[in-house]
């Protein structure tokens, strides 16, 4: 079994999906430009159906303290998911600051950008690796663009803290994925939709169902 996060989500029938199938973790994604935005009010009324058992995750890209202390004003979080360019010296502050764990995101193209994950060792409380996305894609989101990197780059990769697999990611490619990376635990968005932010009830659960087999 790998531990499985389901990201973007922004109706009560997706959570519900999410937590009948025992995701792990659900995300709720505050990137203003992405299709998987909430407003923070509507995560925070949404996040009251997740039993305690599932950690809320909040998803941010290089937001500010006060946007920051906004989103947590109107949405109880668990985790703090930063996709952005956060340097370890930010990580590190916001982790003072508002008290609560996070996840800080590795771009990965090659070898270069698993090695930057030892940067953030101590002062992160995990790890996610994502994709870069490739420099001839339009418009690309700083994540969630279905976009999978060469899973081996992960092989044999150790830390002290828990670390998950992203990008690109479906209930189709995750056992090869893993097997390749190794990964303990996987995180999804694009792989469980019809359209970029439109959720799909049976892949989630056929997402979910994939990781607990594994
Ligand atoms: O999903 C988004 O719109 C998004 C926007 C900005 C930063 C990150 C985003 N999503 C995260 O990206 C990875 C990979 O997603 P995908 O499965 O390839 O679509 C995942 O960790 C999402 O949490």
């Amino acid at each position: 079994m790998v531990a499985a996060k389901i990201c973007g989500l922004k109706t009560a029938e997706s959570i519900a999906a999410a937590v009948e199938y025992r995701a792990d973790f659900i995300g709720f994604n505050f990137f203003r430009k992405s299709p998987r935005f909430v407003e923070p009010a509507q995560a925070g009324a949404l996040g009251r159906a997740v039993p305690g058992s599932v950690l809320k995750t909040g998803l941010l890209v290089d937001d500010d303290d006060a946007r920051i202390a906004s989103i947590l004003g109107s949405c109880p979080l668990d985790l703090l998911q930063l996709h952005g360019s956060e340097t370890p010296e930010r990580v590190t502050a916001i982790r003072a600051k508002f008290g609560l764990p996070v996840m800080k995101v590795i771009k990965v193209r090659d070898a270069a950008d698993i090695a930057r994950a030892a940067d953030y060792e101590a002062v992160a409380d995990r790890l996610l690796f994502d994709a870069q996305p490739p420099a001839e894609m339009k418009n690309p989101l700083p994540g969630g663009n279905a976009v999978s990197f060469d899973w081996t780059l992960l092989q044999g990769f150790r830390s002290r803290l828990p670390w998950m697999l992203s990008g690109g990611l479906t209930a189709g490619n995750l056992a090869e994925a893993v097997r390749q990376s190794g990964a303990p635990a996987v995180d999804v968005a694009s792989g469980v939709e019809d359209r970029p932010g439109e959720k799909n009830l049976s892949k989630i659960k056929d997402f979910l169902e994939a990781a607990r087999s594994l």
